[in-house]
């Protein structure tokens, strides 16, 4: 084992730290010979904390970077990555001599230690445009002097994207023509989605894919699974094409195979340290808190054979900071500082039944009248808002 090199990912919140367990385990899963790092902000519950630290050698806390350029990331249609410039942190984890960075959207399918034998900055090609890389994999070497320029770089040019990409891009701005060395094959990046456009190419060589990235706005924690199967359920109008289903289902093979009975192990270990006491971590992460409060124990769920972890009960904070200017261009590097308190999250709904299992971010509570439409629509969530439990408590209150 080499420890002065690492693996190397990040998440802003508890909906990718979901991605960035998988992508952690499907490293270990390959014969893991370097340290495993994780990035997250103060946004971050304490129960993912616990259960990424399960998975990485190091779960390492750091600012959260926002460009708030939303005029920029308009035109990429991702109002939601401004954040990603927080991954110009990973250039301070200076006890590593060399990393590789990868997204929490990606998945490892075979041992990819020869890309420690690259230099910084060595990339694939982005899919969309192939003179720019695609920054969610790449070598890189730690370097505070590194950090530093990349931040001023920042702000004095922003990013043509509003992201983390185009401002590598435009930094690390020789690598499409300097040293073919440089360039990563696609087999290290290959976009879940986009490959198949040349499909020949993907016939003749996808087989030998060790990274697949699930690039664009629908990730895998988007769709719903089925374990007993093993299939996707479909949804919407998205046609998946068979590839892409088969790297979605290895996704979700490890999230149920692997990370689900880590969130199982860790409940069990709470209630055993203080038996008859809700299972609670920290204050913060309540595994079982989807259960209503009138019901009859901290982990009765009111749905029969389903089971349901919920990662927060606070209401999920935005991650957006607005610009004091919106037509401002540049990127404001605005940086949050850590939260004494350790901050509460983004929040997951993990449902799970018999035949189906979903993540959910929580949206908003709905409005008396929204609920009431909904529920008139058809549109019943029997494992929330519309669970029996919540019902009951409302006819309860409702006889009193
Ligand atoms: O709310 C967020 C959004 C992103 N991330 C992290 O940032 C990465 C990039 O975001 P992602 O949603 O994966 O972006 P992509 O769909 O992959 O889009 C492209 O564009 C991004 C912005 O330039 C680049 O960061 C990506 O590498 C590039 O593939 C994620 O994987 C996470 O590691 C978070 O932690 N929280
Ligand atoms: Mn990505």
């Amino acid at each position: 084992a080499v420890s002065d090199q690492a693996f190397v990912t990040l998440a802003t919140n508890d909906v990718y730290c979901q991605g960035a367990l998988v992508l952690g385990q499907s490293l270990r899963n390959q014969r893991l010979t370097r340290k495993l790092v994780v990035l997250i902000t103060p946004h971050v519950s304490s129960l993912l904390r616990v259960v990424l630290s399960r998975v990485f050698d190091e779960v390492i806390e750091v600012n959260l970077i926002d460009s708030a350029d939303y005029i920029h990331l308009a035109f990429l249609n991702r109002p939601e990555l401004g954040v990603t410039l927080t991954k110009l942190h990973c250039w301070t984890l200076t006890r590593y001599s060399k990393c590789v960075f990868l997204d929490a959207d990606t998945l490892v399918l075979s041992n990819i230690d020869e890309l420690f034998e690259r230099g910084e900055f060595s990339a694939a090609p982005d899919p969309g445009w192939p003179d720019c890389f695609n920054s969610g994999v790449f070598v890189f070497q730690p370097s505070l002097e590194t950090h530093g320029l990349l931040l001023q770089h920042a702000t004095d040019h922003g990013s043509f994207d509003g992201a983390d990409q185009g401002l590598l891009n435009s930094f690390f701005s020789s690598w499409s023509t300097a040293d073919i060395h440089k360039h990563l094959p696609f087999i290290y990046n290959l976009s879940s989605n986009t490959a198949y456009t040349y499909s020949p190419a993907f016939k003749q060589f996808g087989s030998s894919a060790k990274v697949v990235h699930f690039l664009g706005s629908r990730k895998p924690w988007n769709y719903k699974y089925n374990p007993q199967t093993g299939s996707l359920l479909e949804e919407g109008s998205e046609l998946v094409t068979q590839h892409q289903a088969s790297f979605l289902k290895v996704w979700w093979g490890i999230y149920h195979g692997s990370i689900l009975p880590l969130y199982e192990s860790i409940r069990d270990e709470q209630e055993h340290a203080s038996p008859g006491r809700t299972a609670c971590l920290g204050g913060v992460g309540a595994p079982c808190a989807n259960s209503a409060p009138s019901a009859e124990g901290p982990c009765a769920n009111s749905v029969p054979s389903a089971r349901n972890l919920c990662a927060d009960s606070a209401v999920g904070s935005s991650q957006a900071w607005p610009a004091e200017d919106p037509s401002e261009t540049n990127v404001g590097v605005d940086e949050t500082p850590p939260s004494p308190e350790g901050g509460h999250s983004e929040d997951v709904d993990l449902a799970v039944s018999i035949s189906e299992m979903s993540l959910k971010e929580k949206v908003r509570e709905l409005s008396p009248e929204e609920e009431r439409r909904k529920w008139e629509e058809g549109h019943v969530d029997y494992m929330g808002q519309d669970a029996f439990a919540r019902i009951q408590e409302k006819l309860d209150r409702f006889l009193q």
